[in-house]
């Protein structure tokens, strides 16, 4: 068999291709062909902030003009208990005091909302990205993430980083009220401020104990949330199975283990959240009454004023709300950044397509070549211990129907998906109309290849969208009509609630044979040359089966089918049959002779009661 790699004429991309065709074989079956982890695509907490700085400055000097009015009013109290104790008018400073509180309240509530703009927008971004990021994804690795676990990424993991936009704004603040404090404290008595300062330090030293805990802990509850999402959607994906079988305990119990590990952890982290207002409040106290009992000695001596001890308890008081907000909000910021790190764990999964993939040129193509030819691959799928293709070679013409046929596990569908880059062949190559599969920008290449799956999977959008899906210009009416036409669905189409504008899935789904056939209208649909159809016949009754036969003949008139089929009777008429068993092509010819010299053939034409002559 020819080598894999492509030939020289073609493009600079071809060396690229021929490059990784050369990595070793091992685990490359079905990972990714595209570059990923860009530094670029991770979530960075300070580019996220400051995305929108006009907003961010205005939040920011609005709570610190708010931060300032609450500093200012102990001073305003100091002054109005030294006018009343010299018995002057107070009307003043009543009136300042009041501006400075409502002035104050105003500011904070301005930057509270210019904040939970800016969070809110930041976690829009978040989401899109992640969600986007995570569609673009090989298919073997969103199989091996998980739906529920992938979907816990864009809800609880987006809702804590969506708290660091307000730690992230609170921090420092707080520690600007609590330096600013001490500072005036100082100013007012310095050996207070010092019994205060050791009662923080201690205090400080405990929390940060506490937060380093609770990092990790954070972490691991996201991991158990995201098991918990990942088998309750895989229960629910199952559910007509999961009620047959009666087996609503067996999941629930499963669900209800899972649940009961995010308890345990999630108690770990609320036992080590509680921690951290119980020594607050502690510490509090404890500087409390250390101020207390060295005021009233310093008050004794004459070292201290009545109204400055007042003051500085106000502002001891003051501090206790800030050195909360410090300790709760680096609380919160642990969260927000192990909700960061998942999120950037699953944003450095390679893509499909590398960055460059699009902005290479698409070949043309070569007139006369097969439109799919396999040069002895083999392929592997992830998480397999056995190949599930070994050095197959076959050929299909640029036109008419090839039937892959062969007993189940033969590797049928691996090579349909093979050929639309869904895996990666550990060896050999596959080309697609005269060029190596992986010369073609993945884009351009699926343009080229319609593609109905085992499951006719229907996207929860209108019969509409659902029919023109990957088409390059909207169908016309007169189109939609006569692809339905062909499959026998008009009628079907017309009961529809809202007819063609009827969403489907969920309250309005379709049975097994007319998603079928839904899947067949599509790829009539479809402007692609190539078209893979994978066991297109198992729901269809026997009307609909020699209608699927008419639109197969009409289609391969024009295009290469190439149809993976069970039921030998929808395809015995394929100008091409590659029969196929255990990962390997056992023999690949017309029909009549592959009955005359094959004899699994034979065998399988023979298992379904077809004649053999
Ligand atoms: N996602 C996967 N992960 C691991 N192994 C897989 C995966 N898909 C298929 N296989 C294995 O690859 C081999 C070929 O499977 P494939 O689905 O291609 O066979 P097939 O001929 O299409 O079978 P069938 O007619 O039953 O659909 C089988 O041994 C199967 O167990």
């Amino acid at each position: 068999m020819s080598s894999a790699s492509p030939a020289p004429s073609e493009s600079s991309a071809s060396s690229a291709a021929s490059a990784s065709s050369a990595q070793p074989a091992a685990r490359t079956a079905v990972q990714p062909d595209g570059t990923g982890g860009d530094a670029r695509t991770q979530v960075r907490l300070r580019h996220e902030l400051t995305a929108d700085p006009a907003r961010l400055t205005c939040a920011l000097l609005l709570a610190v003009a708010a931060t300032g009015g609450t500093l200012a009013l102990p001073l305003l109290v100091r002054r109005i208990i030294t006018d009343f104790s010299a018995h002057r008018a107070l009307g003043t400073d009543v009136a300042l005091m009041c501006v400075v509180a409502v002035c104050g309240a105003l500011a904070q509530a301005v930057a509270g909302m210019l904040l939970a703009r800016i969070g809110e927008r930041m976690t829009y971004r978040l989401r899109t990205r992640i969600m986007e990021h995570a569609l673009r994804l090989p298919l073997p690795v969103v199989r091996a993430q998980g739906t529920g676990e992938l979907t816990a990424r864009i809800t609880s993991d987006a809702l804590l980083l969506r708290e660091v936009v307000d730690v992230a704004t609170q921090l420092p603040l707080a520690g600007l009220t609590v330096v600013a404090t001490l500072f005036v404290m100082v100013w007012i008595d310095w050996v207070l401020t010092l019994v205060t300062v050791l009662a923080l330090a201690v205090l400080s030293v405990l929390v940060l104990l506490i937060l380093r805990r609770m990092k990790v802990n954070v972490g691991a509850q996201q991991d158990a949330v995201g098991r918990v999402a990942q088998r309750f959607t895989a229960s629910l994906e199952a559910l007509a199975t999961v009620k047959a079988y009666r087996a609503e305990p067996v999941a629930a119990a499963a669900l209800a283990g899972d649940a009961d590990r995010l308890r345990a952890i999630a108690l770990q982290g609320g036992r080590l959240s509680t921690l951290v207002p119980a020594v607050l409040t502690l510490g509090n106290q404890f500087a409390m009454i250390s101020v207390i009992l060295t005021g009233g000695a310093r008050l004794a001596s004459g070292d201290l004023e009545v109204a400055a001890f007042a003051a500085f308890l106000l502002y001891l008081l003051q501090t206790v709300p800030s050195v909360s907000t410090l300790a709760t909000g680096f609380g919160r910021l642990q969260g927000g950044l192990a909700a960061r790190d998942r999120c950037n764990d699953l944003l450095a999964l390679p893509l499909e397509a590398g960055p460059h993939d699009a902005d290479r040129p698409v070949p043309v193509p070569v007139p006369g070549a097969p439109a799919v030819e396999f040069r002895s691959v083999s392929c592997t799928h992830s998480g397999s211990d056995h190949p599930a293709l070994r050095d197959v070679s076959f050929t299909t013409a640029p036109t008419g129907l090839t039937a892959v046929v062969g007993p189940s596990g033969a590797g049928k569908s691996t090579a349909l998906a093979l050929i639309d880059r869904f895996v990666q062949p550990d060896a050999g190559s596959i080309r697609v109309l005269g060029h190596d599969s992986r010369v073609w920008p993945l884009e351009a290449l699926r343009a080229r290849i319609a593609y109905v799956d085992q499951a006719f999977t229907l996207l929860e959008a209108t019969a509409r969208e659902n029919l023109q899906l990957g088409r390059t210009r909207p169908a016309s009416d007169d189109e939609l009509a006569a692809a339905l036409a062909a499959v026998g669905l008009t009628e079907d189409v017309a009961r529809l609630p809202y007819g063609l504008d009827t969403v489907l899935g969920r309250a309005s789904d379709l049975s097994g044979g007319q998603r079928q056939r839904m899947a067949l209208a599509r790829a009539l649909l479809s402007d692609a040359g190539i078209v893979l159809l994978d066991e297109p016949t198992s729901q269809l009754d026997g009307l609909n089966e020699q209608r699927f036969r008419a639109v197969v003949d009409t289609l391969a008139l024009t295009r290469a089918v190439i149809v993976v089929a069970h039921r030998l009777s929808t395809v015995q008429h394929a100008r091409h049959v590659v029969m196929m068993s255990q990962g390997t092509v056992v023999d690949a010819g017309e029909h009549d002779t592959l009955l005359s010299r094959c004899l699994p053939y034979r065998e399988l034409v023979a298992s379904q009661a077809l004649p053999v002559r």
